[in-house]
């Protein structure tokens, strides 16, 4: 295998939490994409969850593993539908998106990665600031970003509010928050249409796929 030409590094926006830009290779994300698309379609598909208070996301999701909507995780859809399974691939890829943002790989006993959501911003979606706290073992979050450019925030525990850091995730970027940002809030204010590379089959829009360990097996 060669060397890639500019070899992902890792930056820490806060400790714990760890961007790498351009992780994933052209190749690797229009297989993701091509995923995505599959996950994308029903009985257990896309969807734009409605809030506790009776707005409806502006963020697509599809939940793999178990199904995720505001504000639990459960075991098949509001109708029974079963759940996308997840696939195994997808949490080797996580751990392996760890072991390259912390330098090292998840220790031995680690719960497994079973749970994912992926997420599709037009250019008019957004996602407040929060918390992802339905997760009850303490395992990093593992996040892939695909097409458009958005600005990610990520913020402190304690506040939905400064100090917080925003970060550019592009095409192909990785990003793990664990340990102490393991619970911090954070969102995509906006993204940037019109910014996704060609060639890898998202002409249009975001998609962001997070990993998660659910601790609830
Ligand atoms: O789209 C993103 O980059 C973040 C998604 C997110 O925070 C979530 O799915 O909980
Ligand atoms: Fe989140």
């Amino acid at each position: 295998m060669s060397e890639p030409l500019f070899p992902a590094r890792p930056v820490e926006i806060a400790p714990g939490a760890v961007h790498v830009p351009g992780w994933l290779d052209p190749d690797a994300q229009r297989v993701l994409v091509e995923r995505c698309r599959g996950w994308a379609v029903g009985p257990a598909g896309m969807r734009r969850h409605r809030m506790p208070r009776g707005g409806v996301m502006s963020v697509s999701m599809a939940s793999l593993g178990l199904h995720w909507a505001p504000y639990r995780y459960a075991a098949t859809l509001p109708d029974g539908t079963p759940v996308t399974p997840f696939p195994p691939d997808l949490g080797a890829l996580a751990r392996s998106g760890v072991e390259t943002a912390y330098g090292a790989p998840l220790p031995d006993g680690t719960p497994d990665y079973d749970v994912a959501l992926v997420n599709f911003y037009d250019a008019d979606a957004r996602m407040g600031m929060h918390r992802d706290a339905d997760e009850q073992a303490d395992v990093p979050v593992v996040s892939l970003s695909l097409g458009d450019t958005c600005v990610f925030r990520f913020g402190n525990t304690e506040t939905r509010t400064r100090p917080y850091t925003d970060v550019e995730l592009r095409s192909g970027d990785l990003f793990v928050f664990g340990g102490p940002s393991r619970r911090a809030y954070h969102g995509v204010p906006r993204t940037r249409p019109g910014t996704g590379p060609e060639g890898i089959g998202l002409p249009a829009g975001r998609l962001n796929i997070t990993i998660r360990a659910s601790g609830l097996g």
